[in-house]
C-alpha cells in the first residue's frame, strides 16, 4: 500500500528548504479497520493512560513500517510489534548507500550509537516521523535537520548511565593493577607475579570531566571506594558526597590520578585531551574514554603511553568503528589501530559501556514507548529536537473530536492562521511550543464529522509555514 494510503503523508523531495508535504493522511479510510491493532500507550505516559483513553485511527498501525538497527532489545521489538507494526530487524547498523536504500520506505526507525542519520541520509527517507536512539548519545543524528523536516527524534537518557559507571570502577581498577596485561600474559602461559607499578585505588584522585548522568554516578561509587573525587564540568553544578567542582579542566587534570570523560560529542570537546592535556596530567596518571571516540586525540595518547607518560589508558569508543561483531579492529578501521594494540597497559572495549541485560531491557521500552506515544498520539514528551508537547487523551464518549498536530515554522502569525481554521469547530484544548526554528502544535477539537476532516487538513497543508500536518482521530 503506498504511503499516501496510510496517514503517513510522503515528502516531495529531499531538499531541507522544500518543507512541504504533497499527500494527505487516509481520508478514504474513516471506517476503523477490522484488522487495526492500536493499542493504548502503557501507563508510564502520565494523562495519556485513562483506561477510557480513546485509541486514535489515523490508519492501520500494521501499515506502519519500522527498521530497527543495531540489534535493538527484544523489550523494544515487543512493544512495536504489539501496535501492530511491520518491523524489520538487523543485528548491525548500515553503510550508507545500503541505509539510503533501506530508510526510503519506512516511517520510524530504530538505531544505537553507530548509524549514521545524517542529512544526506535523512534526504531520502520520504515517510519517515520520528527516529529513537536506542541509547544516550544523539551525535550520531543530525538533529536540526531533522526537525527542521518534521522528524522528531527520541532517545533514553540515563537507563544505562549505571552500567557505564560501574564498567568505569571495574576499568580503574584493572588499570591500577594491571589486570589487563597479566591476563593476556598468563592465556599466553605467561606466569607474571609482579607488584611494581600497581596500586590500590583508596586514597587516589579521581577526575572527572562531564558530571552528568554517567560521571556523577561514577562520582558516588568512586567515592564508596575510598577515591577522592574531583570533576570539572562546562555547568555549575551540585558536588555529591565530599567531591569537588575543579574551576578548569587544567586544574582537574593537574590533580587526578585517573581521569575519566563523560561529555558529550559537540564541536567543544572533539579532541578535548589532546597533546597539551596529556602533558597537563600527571606523570603515572590514566586516562579512560567512555563517552565518545573523538573526544581524545589518540595519536597524542599513543606518544604519551610510548614516552611512559601516562601509566595506563582504557578507550572504550573510537572515532570510527565497525558497523557490526567480527575481526574488524585493524588500521584499515583508523590507521593507528595496531599502534594501541602494541602498547602496555591499555584495555580496549568494544563500545560496551552500556551493554547489559538491564540497560538495553530498560532502553527497549522507554525508547520504543516514547516511539508509540509519538507516531499514535503525536505526544513529544521527551524528544531531543523538538518542542515537548503533550495532551491528555481523548475519551471514548467525545466521539466527534480529532486531534491535529501541526509541525512548522517558528514564524510570526501562523497561530492566527491556524487558529482561523480551527475556529470553525470548539477547539477543547490546545498546546503549543517552539524550538529554535520549528514550533509544534496540538490541539483536539471536537464536533468535527468525518466529511470536514480533508478540508481541515487540506487547509492546514495550504499554509505556506507548515513542515508537516497530522490529523488523528
Ligand atoms: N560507552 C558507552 O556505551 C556510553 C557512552 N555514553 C556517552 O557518554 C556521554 C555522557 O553521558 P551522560 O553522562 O549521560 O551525559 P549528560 O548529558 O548527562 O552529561 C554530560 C555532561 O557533560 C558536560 N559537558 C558538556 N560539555 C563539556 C565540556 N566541554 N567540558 C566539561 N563538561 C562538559 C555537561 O554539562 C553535562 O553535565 C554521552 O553523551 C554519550 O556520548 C553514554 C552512555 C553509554
Ligand atoms: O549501546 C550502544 O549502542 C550505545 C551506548 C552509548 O554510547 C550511548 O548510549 O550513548
Amino acid at each position: 500500500m503506498p504511503s499516501s494510503a496510510i496517514g503517513i503523508p510522503e515528502r516531495t523531495n529531499g531538499h531541507a528548504d522544500n518543507l512541504n508535504r504533497t499527500v494527505s493522511n487516509s481520508f478514504n479510510e474513516l471506517s476503523p479497520s477490522p484488522t487495526a491493532t492500536f493499542q493504548s500507550p502503557p501507563s508510564s505516559y502520565g494523562g495519556q493512560q485513562r483506561t477510557s483513553a480513546k485509541t486514535l485511527k489515523p490508519f492501520h498501525t500494521q501499515d506502519i513500517k519500522v527498521l530497527l538497527l543495531e540489534n535493538v532489545n527484544k523489550t523494544g521489538q515487543d512493544i512495536l510489534k504489539k501496535q501492530g507494526y511491520q518491523i524489520e530487524t538487523l543485528k548491525s547498523s548500515l553503510a550508507e548507500d545500503e541505509l539510503i536504500e533501506k530508510i526510503k520506505g519506512v516511517h520510524v526507525i530504530g538505531i544505537r550509537s553507530k548509524t549514521q542519520l545524517t542529512a544526506k541520509v535523512l534526504k531520502h527517507a520520504k515517510n519517515l516521523i520520528v527516529i529513537g536512539c536506542f541509547c544516550i548519545g544523539t551525535n550520531q543524528v543530525d538533529l536540526k535537520y531533522a526537525a527542521e523536516n518534521g522528524i522528531c527524534v527520541f532517545n533514553s537518557p540515563f537507563s544505562n548511565s549505571r552500567s557505564v559507571a560501574e564498567q568505569m570502577i571495574g576499568t580503574i581498577i584493572a588499570l591500577a593493577r594491571q589486570i589487563g596485561d597479566r591476563n593476556n600474559e598468563l592465556h599466553q602461559g605467561v606466569w607474571n607475579k609482579v607488584s611494581a607499578g600497581c596500586w590500590e585505588v583508596r586514597g587516589k584522585t579521581l577526575g572527572i570531566v562531564g558530571y552528568g548522568h554517567v560521571g556523577s554516578q561514577l562520582s558516588v561509587l568512586a567515592e564508596a571506594m575510598g577515591m577522592r573525587v574531583i570533576y570539572y564540568d562546562v555547568v555549575n553544578l551540585m558536588s555529591l558526597g565530599t567531591s569537588a567542582q575543579m574551576p578548569t579542566l587544567e586544574a582537574l587534570l593537574n590533580q587526578a590520578d585517573f581521569v575519566t570523560l563523560h561529555v558529550p560529542e559537540i564541536p567543544e570537546t572533539i579532541n578535548l585531551i589532546s597533546t597539551q592535556q596529556l602533558e597537563q596530567m600527571k606523570t603515572g596518571a590514566y586516562l579512560l574514554n567512555a563517552s565518545r571516540g573523538t573526544i581524545v586525540d589518540i595519536p597524542a595518547l599513543v606518544s604519551a603511553m610510548q614516552a611512559r607518560k601516562l601509566a595506563g589508558a582504557a578507550l572504550d569508543v573510537f572515532p570510527n568503528e565497525p558497523a557490526g561483531n567480527g575481526p574488524k579492529f585493524t588500521n584499515d578501521l583508523n590507521s593507528w589501530t595496531d599502534d594501541l594494540r602494541n602498547l602496555n597497559n591499555i584495555i580496549l572495549t568494544p563500545h560496551i559501556g552500556g551493554s547489559t541485560e538491564e540497560a538495553q531491557a530498560a532502553i527497549g521500552i522507554e525508547v520504543a514507548d516514547a516511539l508509540v506515544n509519538y507516531v499514535n498520539f503525536g505526544t513529544t514528551a521527551g524528544a531531543v529536537n523538538m518542542p515537548e508537547v503533550t495532551l491528555r487523551s481523548l475519551t471514548i464518549d467525545e466521539p466527534n473530536h480529532v486531534r491535529v498536530i501541526y509541525i512548522h515554522r517558528n514564524v510570526p502569525g501562523v497561530l492566527r492562521k491556524v487558529n482561523e481554521i480551527l475556529g470553525d469547530h470548539n477547539v477543547d484544548k490546545q498546546m503549543t511550543d517552539s524550538r529554535g526554528d520549528v514550533a509544534y502544535l496540538m490541539a483536539d477539537i471536537s464536533n468535527v464529522n468525518t466529511s470536514q476532516i480533508k478540508d481541515l487538513y487540506q487547509s492546514l497543508e495550504d499554509l505556506g509555514s507548515r513542515i508537516w500536518t497530522r490529523v488523528l482521530y
